[in-house]
């Protein structure tokens, strides 16, 4: 897989070579390449942004950058992805489909957000999506962006040591993950649930799926009515 990100925050991105995906990247399982959006402005102070037609408050990201730098990255083998505070909501599902697609790009907006035909223009050639990370707004695209890229690239084949680890993890079966613990049996006077020690390996994943439709249904019964 290959993933490029556009921003004008290009150094915000450097922690992506020393974390999981710095392996996944010196394995060559998955390529990311960051661009500089003001690399595509040709004015003296390198404009990236103007005041919106119908006023309001804040500033609008031009659309030329951004068609140039997008431009010279997509193909019709690419996904573009808009963070958004508007956009459809981010969650695992759209993270296993994201996982499958061979090249994903990245408009990371700032201001209040990049001219709307940027989006229109794309969308007339390949999948764009404008995904939110939760419901509440951020400066700008760049922490959302980073958030999908790992979501994302934990999924890929080769990233994560453990592949099994990926199916049992929350949000996987639609369900909240069980409680997990390790040594120590004892700390601080509280004990581990005795069936995880009991060998028992029906009861314990009985306990598991339990724990996890229990804990589902206290924190966010949601998923139970979305199921
Ligand atoms: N899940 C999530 C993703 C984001 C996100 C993603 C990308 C960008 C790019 C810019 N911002 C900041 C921002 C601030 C305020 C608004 C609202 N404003 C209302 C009036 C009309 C204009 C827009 C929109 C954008 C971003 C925020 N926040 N939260």
């Amino acid at each position: 897989m290959r993933v490029d990100v556009v921003t004008i925050f290009p150094d915000f991105f450097g922690v992506l070579d020393v974390s999981l995906l710095g392996k996944a990247r010196a394995a060559g399982v998955i390529e990311i390449g960051v661009h500089d959006l003001r690399a595509h402005t040709h004015d003296r102070h390198r404009t990236v942004d103007d005041t919106p037609y119908g006023g309001g408050a804040g500033m609008v990201m031009r659309p030329e950058p951004w068609g140039e730098a997008l431009d010279a990255l997509i193909t019709d083998q690419t996904t573009l992805i808009v963070p958004s505070p508007a956009g459809h909501r981010f969650t695992q599902l759209a993270a296993r489909e994201l996982a499958g697609k061979p090249h994903l790009v990245f408009a990371c907006g700032r201001y209040e957000g990049i001219d709307q035909r940027v989006i229109d223009h794309y969308s007339e050639r390949i999948e764009v999506r404008e995904l939110s990370l939760g419901d509440y707004v951020l400066n700008g695209g760049e922490v959302a962006a980073m958030a999908m890229i790992e979501a994302v690239g934990r999924l890929v084949p080769g990233v994560v040591g453990n592949p099994q680890s990926l199916d049992e993890e929350s949000h996987e079966d639609g369900l909240l993950e069980y409680p997990s613990y390790t040594k120590p049996a004892s700390w601080r006077g509280h004990e581990v649930p005795p069936i995880l020690l009991s060998g028992n390996h029906a009861a314990i994943t009985a306990w598991r799926r339990e724990q996890q439709l229990d804990r589902t249904a206290r924190i966010r019964p949601d998923l139970l009515g979305e199921q």
